[in-house]
């Protein structure tokens, strides 16, 4: 079976670093002409998967905008989820889960267990109960080539105030969760399946990536205010592992299909020359 790493790499390679997020904001909704309820949701989530499931590596529904609406909501998001696996695209669902080891083995069976109704081939889980707290979920995603993206250092401005403290040996919180995903990713070829998540608005930063071995997430482009230009910034010589996220930026131009793809295509381009420079 072909670990999620490997398959990343892959679809980097054949379709450009890019993730779009599917984030069906209310405003979002009103500027595409529809409704702030399920039809709208069903709606906006149908036409970013016709527009970008076939040509776009990631897609990220972002599972908030779907739980708002309940059950109805999660229906929309299943339905979502399958019908971009079925255009060839990753799926990697942004729900941040974490939580004491037993409820997280619930969690993976959720989302990394492919006999599970949201089977997913990421999903984007939180360290804050301790990086061995998600255990559950590395292994499932080992077993069955699935991916976990561990959040390090946040693109949000209230993150550093956790994220960049230091512990106790010295190193920076992110530091510490990084240096564990190293251990998880180690001698993984062509690169491992556990990766960060480290916002494109964080500047410079003193965290040292070059044993991470995994995909560097890199959410905060265009409407949080990065650029592709930042990601050199960010992540220096580890650019070449990074996979930008866009959501808004991209999502702004439709709702028609057409604009849609213009929209990804260039996000790609940009994004390609900054990694292709290293
Ligand atoms: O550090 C993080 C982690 C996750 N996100 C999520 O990414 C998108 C960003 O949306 P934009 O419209 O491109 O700002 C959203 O779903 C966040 O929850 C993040 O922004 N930062």
């Amino acid at each position: 079976m072909e670990s999620f790493g490997a398959r990343l790499h892959r679809a980097m390679r054949e379709r450009g670093p890019l993730c779009v997020g599917i984030d069906p904001h209310p405003a979002l909704l009103a500027q595409w002409g529809l409704g702030d309820d399920v039809a709208g949701l069903e709606r906006f989530a149908r036409t970013v998967v016709d527009a970008l499931g076939d040509r776009v590596a990631v897609v990220k529904p972002q599972s908030a905008f779907f739980e708002r609406f309940g059950s109805q909501g999660m229906a929309v998001l299943e339905s979502t989820i399958r019908q971009l696996r079925n255009l060839g695209s990753l799926v990697l669902l942004d729900a941040k889960r974490g939580d004491i080891g037993s409820t997280v083995r619930a969690y993976a069976s959720a989302y990394l267990d492919p006999s599970s109704p949201m089977y997913v081939d990421a999903v984007t889980a939180s360290p804050f109960l301790g990086v061995g707290s998600l255990a559950p979920m590395f292994e499932l995603a080992a077993e069955h080539g699935g991916g976990v993206f561990v959040l390090a250092l946040t693109s949000n401005p209230e993150g550093a105030s956790v994220q960049r403290a230091r512990s106790a040996d010295g190193r920076s919180v992110a530091q510490t969760v990084l240096d564990e995903i190293s251990q998880l990713n180690a001698g993984a070829e062509p690169i491992g399946s556990v990766g960060a998540v480290i916002g494109a608005t964080v500047g410079k930063t003193d965290c040292d990536l070059s044993g991470v071995n995994g995909p560097l997430l890199a959410p905060g482009l265009g409407a949080q205010g990065a650029t592709a230009a930042d990601l050199r910034v960010v992540f220096g010589s580890a650019v070449p592992a990074v996979l930008p996220a866009y959501s808004r930026e991209v999502l702004g131009a439709g709702p028609d299909p057409a604009a849609l793809r213009a929209a990804a295509d260039r996000a790609v381009t940009e994004c390609r020359a900054v990694l292709a420079m290293s």
